[in-house]
C-alpha cells in the first residue's frame, strides 16, 4: 500500500530547545494513523509541520511519495488546536464563510454537514453547541475541500463517552470513502481502537511505529516501556 504522507529524519528545534528529533512516520493510504504521545510530547508540532504551519530545521516530508509542497494542501484537511468556529454563527453559516474563502460550491456545505451529523441544528449558535457538537463543526469545516488526508489534533479531547464513540464512529468512516487520517491523543485506549497503525512519540522522538494489534495491554506496556525509558 502506498504512503499518503510520510517524514523522513523530521527535525524541529525552536531557538536551541530540540522539540522533533529525526522524527519517521509512514502513514499508509486509506488508513487511520494513531499518534500517541505524553502531554508535550511533540505530537501538535509534528502535526504543524504536515501542514505547512511550521517549517522542519532538518528532514523532509512525502506528500503521495514526492516531496511536500505547498499546493498539497489542497487536499488536507486540518483541525490543529480545536476547531477555528465563530462562536456567534450556526453550522451552516460557519461552513459558508469558509466555503466563500476557499471558494468551495455551496452544495459541498449540506454535504459534510450530513457526514458530521449536524443538519438539524438549524438556527442555534456554535457558542451554545455541546464541545461534541463543536468537534465535529471543526472537522466538517475540514472536509469542506474534499481531503485526501485528514489530520485532527486530540479531537476527542474533553468529550464525554458517548461524544467519543460518536466521533469514534465518525472517523473509523473516512478511510471507506477514501481518506487517510492521522490523530493525536495522549489516551492510549483512544489510539487502541480506532487506529490501524500507531507511532508513539515520546520527547521528541518516536520510539515506536507499527501495526496497531489492538491489544490494549500490549500497547499499553510499549507506552510506558517508552515513555519510562527517557528516566533511566
Ligand atoms: N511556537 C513554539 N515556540 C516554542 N516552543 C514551542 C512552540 N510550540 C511548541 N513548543 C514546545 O514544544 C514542545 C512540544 O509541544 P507540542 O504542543 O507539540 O506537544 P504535544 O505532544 O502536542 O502536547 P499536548 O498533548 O500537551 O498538546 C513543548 O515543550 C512546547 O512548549
Amino acid at each position: 500500500m502506498k504512503n499518503i504522507i510520510e517524514t523522513k529524519q523530521l527535525t524541529k528545534a525552536f531557538k536551541h530547545e530540540t522539540i522533533l528529533e529525526n522524527v519517521s512516520i509512514h502513514v499508509q493510504e486509506h488508513t487511520i494513523y494513531g499518534l500517541l504521545g505524553p502531554n508535550g510530547a511533540g505530537k501538535s508540532t509534528l502535526l504543524k509541520l504536515l501542514t505547512g504551519v511550521f517549517k522542519a530545521n532538518a528532514g523532509q516530508i512525502y506528500y503521495q511519495e514526492a516531496p511536500w509542497q505547498s499546493k498539497n494542501l489542497k487536499e488536507i484537511g486540518a483541525m490543529i488546536e480545536g476547531p477555528a468556529i465563530y462562536p456567534n454563527l450556526t453550522a451552516r453559516e460557519n461552513l459558508k464563510v469558509l466555503a466563500t474563502l476557499l471558494n468551495i460550491h455551496p452544495d459541498k456545505i449540506e454535504q459534510v454537514l450530513q457526514t458530521v451529523d449536524l443538519k438539524n441544528t438549524g438556527n442555534k449558535i456554535a457558542r451554545h453547541f455541546s464541545l461534541g457538537m463543536k468537534q465535529r463543526l471543526g472537522i466538517a469545516m475540514a472536509l469542506l475541500n474534499d481531503p485526501k488526508l485528514l489530520i485532527l489534533d486530540e479531537p476527542t479531547n474533553g468529550l464525554d463517552p458517548l461524544g467519543i464513540q460518536e466521533l469514534r464512529e465518525l472517523i473509523r468512516s473516512f478511510p471507506d470513502q477514501g481518506i487517510s487520517v492521522i490523530l493525536s491523543s495522549h489516551i492510549l485506549s483512544e489510539v487502541q481502537q480506532i487506529a490501524d497503525t500507531v507511532g508513539i512519540l515520546h520527547n521528541g522522538q518516536l520510539g515506536y511505529e507499527d501495526k496497531n494489534d489492538k491489544q490494549e495491554a500490549h500497547l499499553e506496556k510499549l507506552f510506558m516501556d517508552i515513555v519510562k525509558r527517557e528516566g533511566e
